[in-house]
């Protein structure tokens, strides 16, 4: 992959980088490996709703700090464990430099909402350091190093739409027509990554069929899904969206079943949670009718609010320096 990041020589005093968050149109779940992930088909969709995150340097030996704003704010870690201040350090010990930076996030995405924003933070932070250090580091060594941050994080660097094999850092593009429209609902609360998939492994024991990868097959792409992104179709693809995840969100907060109700009696052509949830996802055949399902939703009172959006969009990228 050659792909630049928007990158140009020299440093910079302050670049700001723009993210998206993602939903997954198709998350087929393997058993659990010995390294603790899960083997996927993780069809990665990026849609326009995201955060933007701002490096400056920082004086000589003041380290990383770090900043952010946003609706969700208060829930986002600011010490050495936020993804974007990993990504930062990552970035600087591989460049042998010291991580003097100011990274400031403008914070959209719905934290531990199966939206992967931690993971967009991580990929924008590694884009916006590059460029504020002038390193040029090609897209082939960022998505490595993304890799090395998150499952997801690689996807955030890509956007578009992709499928994700291994446990979703080895990445295909996928050919899309056109745009489709969303709508997100969010819930009250996150929900844990790990305890998700946990939940999963926990049900699958449940029913008898063994959770371990050796009991349940590697998952492939489903072919329906695929011809539906490449044609443009809204109503072949919410025909064959799927999340193998979805059962383990339910169980564990059994309310969003009564969110992914309302949405689809709303008029949404398909809907599921977003990856590893809470946030619910629904597809609309147009824009009108995003903005219809989401102020239905938010009338429901089955979320915290609802928004429309459109995807796919690209991965983190410069907007300004
Ligand atoms: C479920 C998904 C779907 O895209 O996203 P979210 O819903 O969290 O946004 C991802 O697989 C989340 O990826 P990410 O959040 O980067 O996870 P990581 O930091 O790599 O891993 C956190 C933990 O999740 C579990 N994990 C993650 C990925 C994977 N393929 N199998 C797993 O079992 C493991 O318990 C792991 O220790
Ligand atoms: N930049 C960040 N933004 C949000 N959460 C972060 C960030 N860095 C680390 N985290 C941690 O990651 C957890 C998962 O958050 P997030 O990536 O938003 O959700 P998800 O994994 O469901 O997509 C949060 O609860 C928080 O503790």
């Amino acid at each position: 992959m050659s792909r630049s990041t928007g990158a140009v020589a020299g440093p910079a005093a302050t670049v700001t980088v723009r993210v998206p968050a993602k939903v997954n149109v198709q998350l087929g779940v393997g058993g659990l490996r010995t390294d603790g992930f899960h083997d996927l088909a993780n069809v990665f969709f990026a849609v326009a709703l995201g955060d933007e995150v701002r490096a400056e340097a920082g004086a000589p030996g003041s380290g990383i700090v770090l900043t952010c704003e946003g609706p969700d704010a208060a829930l986002v870690p600011l010490d050495a464990t936020n993804l974007a201040a990993r990504a930062a350090q990552l970035l600087a010990d591989r460049h042998g430099l010291a991580p003097d930076v100011r990274l400031h996030i403008a914070k959209d995405i719905p934290v531990a909402g199966g939206m992967a924003g931690g993971s967009a933070d991580g990929a924008a932070a590694l884009v916006a350091c590059d460029a504020l250090w002038g390193l040029g580091t090609p897209m082939a060594d960022l998505l490595a190093l993304a890799a090395e941050l998150g499952s997801d994080v690689p996807f955030a660097l890509l956007g578009g739409v992709a499928l994700g094999r291994g446990r979703g850092e080895l990445l295909t593009p996928l050919e899309v027509s056109g745009s489709f429209h969303w709508v997100f609902a969010t819930a009250d609360g996150g929900l844990s990554t790990p305890a998700v998939f946990r939940e999963c492994d926990r049900l699958r024991e449940e029913a008898g069929t063994g959770s371990s990868d050796t009991d349940v097959p590697t998952p492939d792409p489903s072919a329906v899904l695929l011809a539906a992104l490449a044609d443009g179709d809204p109503v072949a693809l919410a025909g064959a969206l799927g999340n193998d995840l979805q059962a383990a969100a339910l169980s564990l907060r059994p309310a969003l079943a009564a969110c992914l109700a309302a949405g689809t009696e709303a008029g949404a052509l398909g809907a599921l949670v977003s990856g590893s949830g809470p946030t619910c996802a629904f597809l609309a055949k147009d824009e009108q009718g995003a903005q219809a399902v989401a102020a239905a939703l938010i009338a429901s009172g089955t979320c915290r609010t609802a928004r429309a959006t459109v995807g796919p969009v690209p991965g983190a990228a410069v907007v300004d320096r």
